[in-house]
């Protein structure tokens, strides 16, 4: 091959690739667009995906059409297992996002080698791509958060994960880790190890107190508390897209949550707990009050189980909150099934 015919070859096969690349980039905004248009109806999302699919295809020469040979590519007939099945529409969404962002960056590494122009432009919407992810994840969580009638919050236990995935199996789908004893190296590692479980299981994963620790280990919020960190530094910490709940047990703290915009409070005790030694009840009266008064979903929580949670959801709650009901139950996927059906 002479050294003139070797750079054509060359040539060719990368007009081949960045033509992959820019159907495949294309490809991925369409199945994007589509559920902003026709699933959130959110025509800015909407015509942002479009706006950039129009870009892309403008991007499209056609020597890399004319470089195209489907015969000849062995990629054709490979699919991945995972691409045959997405557990949920997260997944749908996710997957999508990664594709186009990987498809810009071939472009972006190829285009260098034939138009340095292209390779910029390719640079610039990944990060725009970027973020329309976390406009898409921070809808959709909270989009999952209202789905979501029950909530487990976690206590210490010798196999957690497998009661977490006990209850996940059930069909759980929000849990929030909750320890107060342990050392931060091992709550880090444990956060991190339960929100890739609920991440498998399509289920919202929320630390307890720690707004570092849920950062740390991408969770998808962090339930505060009374004496924890300002809802306002958690969202600068955690930005716009994570869930921000709130504990409440008096009208005034749940007036504060709603002026806050909370994402969803606590509600209770309901009833007292040994979860929570000290903590006064704060009863069905108070339970009445939030159903009036909450602006957010609202999760009833304080001793709950499946003996009361139907006088429990009688007095106004659709959510429920539980601890023991689950971590301790005999059976913990019983006991959520048990739970889901009463909601
Ligand atoms: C869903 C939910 N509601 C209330 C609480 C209690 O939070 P807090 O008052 O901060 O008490 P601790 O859980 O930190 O002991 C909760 N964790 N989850
Ligand atoms: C964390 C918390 N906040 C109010 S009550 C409670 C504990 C609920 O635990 P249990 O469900 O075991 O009564
Ligand atoms: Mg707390």
């Amino acid at each position: 091959m002479s050294s003139e015919s070797s750079m054509d070859w060359v040539e060719t096969r990368c007009h081949r690739i960045l033509d992959a690349n820019l159907d495949r980039a294309r490809e991925g905004l369409r199945i994007l667009e589509e559920w902003c248009r026709f699933g959130l109806e959110r025509a800015d999302l909407s015509a942002t995906c479009k706006a950039l699919r129009q870009e892309v295809g403008s991007w499209h020469r056609p020597k890399f059409r004319q470089a195209r040979d489907t015969t000849h590519d062995p990629g054709t007939s490979l699919s991945h297992p995972q691409e045959r099945q997405r557990t949920d529409l997260n997944a749908v969404l996710l997957a999508n996002c990664a594709r186009v962002q990987e498809a810009l960056r071939v472009i972006e590494e190829y285009g260098k080698l034939i138009e340095g122009d292209l390779s910029d432009r390719a640079k610039a919407m990944r990060y725009q791509i970027y973020v329309l992810e976390s406009q898409l994840q921070s809808r959709d969580r909270l989009s999952r958060l209202r789905q979501a009638r029950l909530y487990l919050v976690t206590s210490p236990h010798p196999r957690l994960l497998e009661v977490v995935e006990a209850a996940l199996s059930a069909g759980l789908k929000l849990v929030q880790y909750r320890d107060k004893q342990q050392e931060d190296a091992t709550r880090l590692e444990t956060a991190c190890r339960l929100a890739e479980l609920c991440q498998r299981y399509g289920a919202l994963f929320l630390v307890n107190d720690r707004v570092d620790l849920a950062l740390a280990c991408g969770a998808d919020g962090v339930h505060l508390g009374q004496q924890d960190v300002p809802m306002d530094v958690a969202r600068r910490i955690l930005g716009p897209d994570r869930i921000v709940g709130r504990s409440t047990t008096s009208p005034e703290e749940l007036a504060r949550a709603n002026a806050e915009g909370a994402d969803y409070v606590g509600v209770g005790p309901i009833f007292a707990t040994p979860t929570k030694p000290g903590k006064a009840a704060a009863g069905f009266d108070y339970l009445g009050y939030a159903r009036q008064q909450a602006q957010q979903p609202f999760y009833a929580i304080g001793g709950i189980d499946v003996s009361n949670a139907a006088a429990v959801v009688a007095a106004g709650a659709d959510r429920l909150a539980v601890v023991r009901a689950i971590m301790e139950a005999p059976d913990p996927k019983a006991a959520t099934a048990e739970l889901l059906q009463m909601l």
